[in-house]
């Protein structure tokens, strides 16, 4: 044998690497990217040829060695890709999945070599063509044999693309009857009689993909990873006998095509009929620029070559197995399950530590399904504070938020991590979690002041942990919790806002954007770290954005409008790129690194969460919890909803924290108490001053709640104002209701005059507090002339008092006068009396203005509800209404609140409709208006529940 020359050698061995390469490639890994693999497998080819070309002569031997290698690499192709289709047992196959076409096999290349004796070799390569990876239009001559071929093209793309590709089989002459399978196809474009309109969709289409996939770095679908595909197809225009029976917009619609599609995925194929003229004007070379033959992969326009090398599909059998195989076929896995990101055995749960980091799995990439993940906190010493999230509707924002705070809530204890859930001013997306035994506050329909009140709050968390980790001389939270958390664990706080626009809604002051921005720059080594989300990164309302986002390293984006996107400035070209390929409900792009483009993005699909699974997983969570014997003490705030006295936390913990009525050192404790722990962070609160709380309503924050204190100084009188019944009335009768929060029967005096109109539904709301909560110790007056003999009393105990020396003053018990709707009472309308001074006609009314003046110095506190300012300045002087320490105003006029409390703030209450209803306090020493939702009156059952709560906290201190 004659030996190899060195270069022959070279090559021998050059092509025994590929192979080997190849057959690994093919081996190992299924998943191997079908690009590589038809790199390899065009090498291969390659150089076979060269080998065969080189060979010459005396290398019989050596080229039948290489066509073997060859043909056992081909044999192991994954099954779509087998030169020969009739090969493959299509029954067996199970079409599961996609082999993107750079190129198509497509037919056999006749390849001669001289022998050198004087014969010749021949040889037959598979050939492929450039596809969906080129520009070209292909076509072939039209003959009977056509079909055959056009089937060829179908099949093989059907087969690699089971799940991506579309076909649009045009046949004007047959009408269709060519392509009788064409219903079977799972994606197809039906074409009936207006041809061009289904053309011009196609091309709708392709700007579609155009805008939303392709950019400078990515020019072509071909190059779109797979995973961001989503539902894009690749399709397949096949125009039969073309250009007979095609009118003139169709075929310039096709040359469009033809011409700006396979960038897009959108290749052409013309069954051309040479003989068949083109209307007047149109030359085919100018129409399709790019257009190459089939066979020969040239851009000659040679007619009726390599025909006889072509592979064609005649066998019904063979196309039936496949269309089979193809609607048998799972569509493909467009939801990752929870339960691949989780661990579902509730036993498993909770074995994670959050001090150096807190890290939620949310979803997978490509075939790992739980790569795709945030975290928050220091990992190999790089910091992620804070993440922001931005997605538009429908693009399963929601879904993200849960798949998070359960992938959290599953790794880590409630002792390790705590949530603060708030949705925005319209938002119900945290209402299940309540139950949650992580979430330390769930807030649903926020008001913007609420909501820039938990930001307010968690900074004095933060202030707190700071000044606890300094006294014990710890850096940081991290450091406090690896000495052991010698004061106790502090879990780190997750703040998780949705809609988080509401913060700046309302802000004149700049308040939400400060808050947002300390936040953002101080809170992570104190262990508290935020999650924002709203539709856009940056949201209307917003100062110094950049000043918050500096500090936000964590950027999520969903689905998002072109404009928005190219609006961007939190995510460099690269994710921006990656931000426009998401297109599907789920698929989300995650930067660690403020979006830069240096540092890839994760790029990836969110596990959904069915409702139902949610809620399993909810109630495995609260039970894991009660078996360790943990306690929910969630926080729960609805900004739509009126707030119950029953559901007072100051006023619960009270009572919790103490078995007995308090005694004076005990009150002071109490009464000090910051707001958080339950106290009522009440610095002065003075014994001998017999101070007596009241709560009226929920305060605009987290623990606040709405209260009035009477103490024995001047002026402690209260004026409720406004034309709500429900809050007038429901604040008015709670306060009664409270007398024993204070004090014990003997300790207190309460005489009622209740004018509330008989038969409304507001009569006997007054009655059925001094009923449940008071067992009927108030004295109660439907009748002025009934109470006048109480006021005639009082007044005469005013006048003892004042005669009393002080120790034996403050003995005596404290009295409140409350009137009920006093706008009714015509004995407190002041007339002119013989010497033009108002004054009131009826003689007992006339004590109001001692007890006005000094009753409240004397333990005596008036307290009157009107449903109009006009009646307050008929019952009153213009200075005792600026006397009166406590004004609780509801929704009225500008000119009546300016007249009322000196602010037009009270006009300003029902901006945003009539529910929830808002009241202004104004404390007269403080001057400082505050809103609150006061307690309201709503039905008979709300009521007596509320009562009930309260009499039995009573029953205790009995
Ligand atoms: N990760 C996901 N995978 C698959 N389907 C999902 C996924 N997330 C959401 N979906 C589907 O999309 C629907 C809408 O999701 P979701 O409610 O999370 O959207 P959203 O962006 O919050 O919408 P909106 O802003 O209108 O409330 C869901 O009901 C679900 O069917």
């Amino acid at each position: 044998m004659i030996e190899l020359d060195s270069e022959l050698k070279d090559a021998t061995l050059a092509r025994q690497r590929l192979a080997e390469e190849l057959i690994e490639c093919i081996d190992s890994n299924a998943d191997s990217s079908l690009s590589e693999l038809q790199v390899l497998e065009q090498d291969l080819l390659t150089q076979v040829k060269q080998h065969a070309s080189s060979a010459v002569a005396d290398s019989e031997q050596q080229l039948s060695q290489s066509l073997a290698d060859m043909n056992a690499v081909l044999a192991r192709l994954p099954e779509p890709l087998q030169p020969l289709l009739e090969r493959v047992d299509w029954n067996a196959y199970a079409f599961d999945k996609n082999y993107l076409p750079r190129n198509l096999p497509f037919c056999f290349e006749k390849l001669e070599y001289p022998l050198g004796d004087g014969r010749t070799a021949v040889v037959r390569v598979p050939k492929e063509i450039p596809f969906y990876a080129s520009d070209y239009c292909y076509f072939f001559d039209s003959d009977e044999d056509s079909v055959n071929r056009i089937n060829y093209f179908v099949f093989r793309l059907a087969a690699m693309l089971p799940y991506s590709s579309q076909f649009t089989l045009i046949d004007p002459l047959k009408m269709g009857q060519s392509f009788p399978y064409t219903k079977r196809l799972p994606f197809k474009r039906m074409v009936d009689n207006d041809v061009a309109k289904v053309l011009e969709d196609i091309l709708n289409d392709i700007v579609r993909i155009q805008s939303t996939y392709l950019d400078n770095n990515t020019e072509r679908l071909i190059d779109v990873d797979e995973e961001i595909l989503g539902n894009a197809k690749f399709e397949l225009i096949v125009a039969k006998d073309f250009p007979q029976a095609y009118d003139r917009r169709s075929i310039e619609l096709l040359a469009k095509i033809a011409n700006t599609g396979p960038k897009a995925g959108k290749m052409v194929l013309l069954d051309l009929d040479n003989k068949a003229e083109l209307p007047n004007g149109l030359q085919l070379k100018q129409l399709f620029p790019e257009l190459r033959d089939a066979y020969l992969n040239s851009n000659q326009l040679t007619w009726g070559l390599g025909k006889g090398f072509a592979e064609g599909i005649k066998s019904s059998d063979m196309m039936n197995a496949i269309l089979d195989g193809l609607s048998r076929a799972k569509p493909k896995e467009t939801k990752l399950g929870f339960s691949d990101v989780i661990a579902t055995d509730p036993s498993q749960w909770w074995q994670e530590d959050a001090t150096e980091v807190l890290s939620a799995p949310i979803g997978g990439s490509g075939s790992r399904k739980n790569d795709i993940e945030l975290w928050f906190g220091e990992r190999n010493k790089q910091p992620s504070s804070h993440g922001m999230l931005a997605a538009m509707t429908g693009a399963g924002k929601s879904n993200l938020y849960h798949a998070f705070i359960l992938s959290i809530a599953s790794r880590y204890s409630p002792e390790d991590v705590q949530f603060y859930l708030i949705d925005g001013k319209q938002g119900v997306e945290f209402q299940n979690y309540p139950q949650l035994p992580h979430a330390r506050v769930v807030s649903l329909n926020t008001s913007p002041q609420l909501a820039r009140s938990v930001l307010q709050e968690l900074l004095d968390e933060m202030n707190r942990r700071n000044d606890l980790f300094k006294s014990l001389g710890f850096s940081d939270f991290i450091s406090y919790r690896k000495a052991g958390s010698p004061n106790g664990k502090l879990p780190r706080l997750m703040l998780v806002i949705d809609e988080y626009q509401t913060l700046f809604e309302d802000d004149k002051t700049g308040l939400g954007s400060q808050l947002m921005i300390n936040i953002a720059s101080q809170s992570r080594s104190a262990g508290i770290h935020m999650f924002v989300g709203s539709q856009k990164f940056v949201v209307p309302g917003m100062s110094q954005p950049q000043a918050t986002f500096s500090n936000i390293n964590l950027r999520v984006a969903m689905k998002m409008s072109g404009e928005e996107i190219t609006s961007l400035q939190e995510f460099g070209a690269k994710g921006k790129q990656l931000i426009r390929a998401c297109t599907e409900t789920g698929q989300v792009v995650v930067s660690h690194n403020g979006g830069v483009d240096e540092v890839p993005c994760d790029t990836g699909r969110v596990a959904y969460i069915e409702e139902g699974q949610r809620k399993q997983l909810l109630s495995q969570l609260v039970d894991k919890w009660q078996q360790q014997g943990g306690e929910n003490q969630t926080v729960l705030l609805d900004g739509s909803e009126q707030p119950e006295l029953a559901d007072n936390l100051q006023l619960n913990t009270l009572f919790a924290s103490h078995p007995q009525r308090p005694n004076e050192d005990q009150w002071i404790e109490y009464a000090n108490k910051p707001q958080h722990l339950g106290g009522l962070n009440e610095n002065e609160w003075y014994p001998i001053e017999r101070p007596s709380v009241f709560w009226l309503g929920k305060e605009m924050n987290i623990h606040g709640q709405a209260k009035v204190v009477f103490r024995r100084r001047a002026n402690e009188h209260m004026l409720l104002v406004g034309d709500s019944n429900e809050a007038r009335s429901g604040m008015l009768a709670y306060l009664v209701a409270q007398m024993p929060v204070n004090a014990s029967t003997e300790q207190y005096q309460v005489h009622l005059l209740d004018r509330s109109i008989k038969g409304s539904q507001w009569y006997g709301v007054m009655g059925a507090a001094n009923q449940q909560a008071l067992n009927n110790s108030a004295s109660f007056s439907e009748k002025f002339s009934d109470f006048a003999v109480h006021l005639d009393a009082v007044a005469a105990e005013l006048d003892k008092r004042r005669a009393m020396d002080e120790e034996d003053m403050l003995a005596e018990p404290s009295i409140f006068l409350v009137i009920n709707e006093a706008q009714r009472v015509k004995e407190l309308v002041k007339q002119d009396n013989a010497y033009g001074m108002k004054e009131y006609a009826e003689g007992s009314a006339n004590h109001f203005a001692a007890l006005l003046e000094h009753g409240s110095e004397y333990g005596i506190h008036l307290i009157f509800s009107f449903d109009n300012v006009r009646s307050v300045s008929k019952a009153f002087d213009r200075n005792d209404i600026e006397g009166v320490r406590h004004k609780v105003a509801l929704q009225m006029s500008e000119e009546d609140s300016f007249r009322l409390l000196k602010t037009r703030d009270a006009a300003k209450l029902q901006v945003d409709g009539k529910k929830p209803i808002y009241a202004l306090h104004i404390d007269q020493m403080q001057n400082r208006p505050s809103k609150f939702k006061p307690y309201c009156y709503n039905d008979a059952v709300g009521l007596e529940a509320n009562l009930n709560h309260l009499a039995q906290l009573f029953a205790q201190w009995n």
